[in-house]
């Protein structure tokens, strides 16, 4: 017999403005089969992709120094500039090869989240990368909602059971940046992990690296085409199911050696819903197979926070 590979589907979100119903069976069936989704015709505008790439790549191309000079110790790389070698994958022994740049949502003065979602860092340059990540940070949202508006039909919810959940959101759009490595590096670019929002929105996985644990137990690279988006289900979301969708893991390895002289560079947008949402199992997830894992709920800020600290970017 052929053994036959896994493969994730390429869906269009595009297709969703006509046959919602058949799109949210598509794309919640990509989740629960893979925890990881790949959808083109994601409505974020090529033009708008384009100017971020050219941003990203002359934000990191300038002196290390320079760089440093946003990093906010103690902040728990929720904004600005985390430098390489920080970020631990959960239980990993080697830091991550990488070094990022964290977008948060911009809230009017005296919101009332503003005590938990800090302010904005903006680089002095390159020119317009303020206006290109809020313009980039708005298209994500907009794909967000559409996407877990899928989310929602499939798990039998009124489609917009999410919208109050996420509005203003803790969501948070990392700019990523993996050097080249050397010929003999032991480490991996992204060590072993899962992502802790509701669901992550990943663009530039065209570079090779990108690689989910299936779950007979081997790694499968994830392998979208140019332009698609690849959206996986983060921990909250895998909570507040039941674990019926799975908070898939997965890593960033290095490249064959051909591809090693080269930088890799990636945009997730962490989706998160609003600090006070409850994470509370959802009913239509409990069964006697599959009896509730989470007896007590917990707030989506508490829950970040618990997190944050096992990846080292903020101390308990
Ligand atoms: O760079 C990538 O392709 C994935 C990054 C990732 O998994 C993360 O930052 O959580
Ligand atoms: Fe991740």
């Amino acid at each position: 017999m052929l053994d036959t590979l896994a493969e994730i589907p390429v869906l269009s979100l595009a297709a969703q403005a006509n046959d919602p119903e058949s799109f949210a069976q598509a794309f919640g069936g990509s989740f629960q089969r893979f925890g990881f989704a790949v959808v083109r015709d994601h409505g974020v505008s090529q033009a708008l992709i384009e100017r971020a790439w050219a941003l990203t790549k002359a934000f990191f191309e300038l002196p290390e120094e320079e760089k440093r000079g946003y990093f906010l110790p103690g902040g728990g790389g929720a904004r600005g500039y985390t430098p390489f070698k920080t970020e631990i994958a959960k239980g990993a022994t080697h830091v991550d090869l990488k070094e990022f740049w964290h977008i948060g949502r911009e809230l009017a003065a005296g919101h009332r989240f503003g005590d938990v979602m800090a302010p904005n860092v903006w680089p002095a340059q390159p020119e317009g990368f303020r206006e290109t990540f809020i313009e980039l940070f708005a298209a994500f949202d907009t794909a967000g909602d559409k996407l877990l508006s899928a989310v929602a039909r499939y798990l039998g919810l009124a489609p917009d059971w999410f919208d109050t959940a996420v509005k203003d959101g803790n969501s948070v759009l990392r700019l990523l940046h993996y050097p080249p490595v050397a010929a003999n590096a032991p480490e991996v670019r992204a060590g072993a992990h899962e992502d802790i929002n509701l669901i992550t929105l990943l663009l530039g996985a065209e570079e090779a690296g990108l690689e989910l644990l299936d779950r007979d137990g081997k790694w499968l690279a994830v392998k979208p085409p140019e332009g698609a988006m690849v959206i996986n289900v983060g921990d909250m979301l895998q909570r507040l199911t039941n674990h019926v969708l799975p908070s898939t893991t997965h890593r960033v390895v290095n490249p064959p050696a051909e591809r090693r002289g080269h930088s890799r560079y990636s945009m997730p947008f962490f989706l998160h819903p609003a600090p006070d949402f409850l994470i509370k199992t959802l009913p239509g997830c409990i069964s006697a197979e599959n009896p509730n894992r989470y007896p007590e709920p917990i707030t989506a800020h508490d829950y970040l926070h618990e997190r944050l600290v096992e990846i080292g970017l903020i101390k308990k």
